[in-house]
C-alpha cells in the first residue's frame, strides 16, 4: 500500500486502539480479523505501542497494521521502523507533515478547519482524518466542506459511535471512519476476544 486513499479501501471503520500490553496485541488483532476488520491503528499513547506494531506486523500479515496519535517527527521515524504501514496523526503541523512523508508511508493528516484542509491539499494531500469529529461539527460540518472541497476524502474521527457512523459513512467525502469503540479497555485488560469480535463483526458490516 503506498497510497493513502487505499486506506479507504480497507474496510468502513479503522478500530482506534490504545495497548497497554504489547503481549495483547497479536490476541486483538487476531479477534478483529475474526470479526472482519483487516485494519488496525495503534495508537502511540503507550509504553507498548512499537512493539506492539512489530508483533502484529510478525504474526498477524492479514492485518494491516499502522500508528497513530504520531505527534513528532520521531515518533513518524519509529513507527515506520517497527513496520507501520500507515501513519495517522491527529494533526498537521509542517514538522510532522515531513517526517510522515519522508517515511515513504502513506498517512492521513488531522485537519479540523477548511484552511488545514486547504493546507494539505496545497501538499497534494487528499486524503486526511477529520479530528475530533464530533466536537468539531460532525456530519454537518463534512457535508457542508464537500462542495468546496470536492477532491478531498476524510477518515473522520473522534467521538464516534456504532450509531453516528453510518450517517458519516454516507457522506459522499468519507472513505472509512475511525474509533475506539471497538476496543474498549475493559475488554483489553479481560482479554475478552470474542466480545472484541463481536464489535468488530458489527463495524465491518457497516457500509
Ligand atoms: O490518537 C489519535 O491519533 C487521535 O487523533 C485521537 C483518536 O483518533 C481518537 O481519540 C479516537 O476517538 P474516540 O473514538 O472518540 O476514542
Amino acid at each position: 500500500m503506498n497510497n493513502p486513499q487505499e486506506l479507504f479501501d480497507l474496510g468502513p471503520v479503522v478500530p482506534v486502539v490504545v495497548l497497554d500490553e504489547a503481549a495483547h496485541a497479536v490476541p486483538l488483532a487476531r479477534a478483529l480479523l475474526r470479526g472482519g476488520i483487516r485494519v488496525i491503528e495503534v495508537t502511540l499513547r503507550t509504553p507498548a505501542a512499537l512493539a506492539a506494531i512489530e508483533r502484529i506486523g510478525a504474526e498477524v500479515p492479514d492485518v494491516v497494521v499502522g500508528a497513530g496519535t504520531v505527534t513528532t517527527g520521531e515518533q513518524a521515524e519509529q513507527a515506520a521502523k517497527s513496520g507501520a504501514k500507515f501513519l495517522i496523526s491527529p494533526g498537521a503541523t509542517d514538522r510532522v507533515l515531513d517526517a510522515m512523508e519522508q517515511t515513504g508511508l502513506p498517512f492521513l493528516p488531522g485537519v479540523a478547519t477548511v484552511s488545514e484542509a486547504m493546507r494539505a491539499a496545497e501538499r497534494g494531500l487528499t486524503a486526511l482524518k477529520f479530528f475530533p469529529a464530533e466536537a468539531a461539527g460532525g456530519v454537518p460540518y463534512l457535508r457542508s466542506i464537500a462542495g468546496p472541497l470536492p477532491g478531498l476524502r476524510f477518515c473522520p474521527t473522534g467521538g464516534i459511535t456504532p450509531a453516528r457512523a453510518g450517517a458519516y459513512l454516507s457522506l459522499p467525502n468519507v472513505g472509512c471512519v475511525g474509533g475506539s469503540w471497538l476496543t474498549p479497555a475493559d475488554a483489553l485488560a479481560e482479554g475478552d476476544w470474542s466480545r472484541i469480535e463481536a464489535l468488530a463483526r458489527d463495524a465491518a458490516a457497516l457500509r
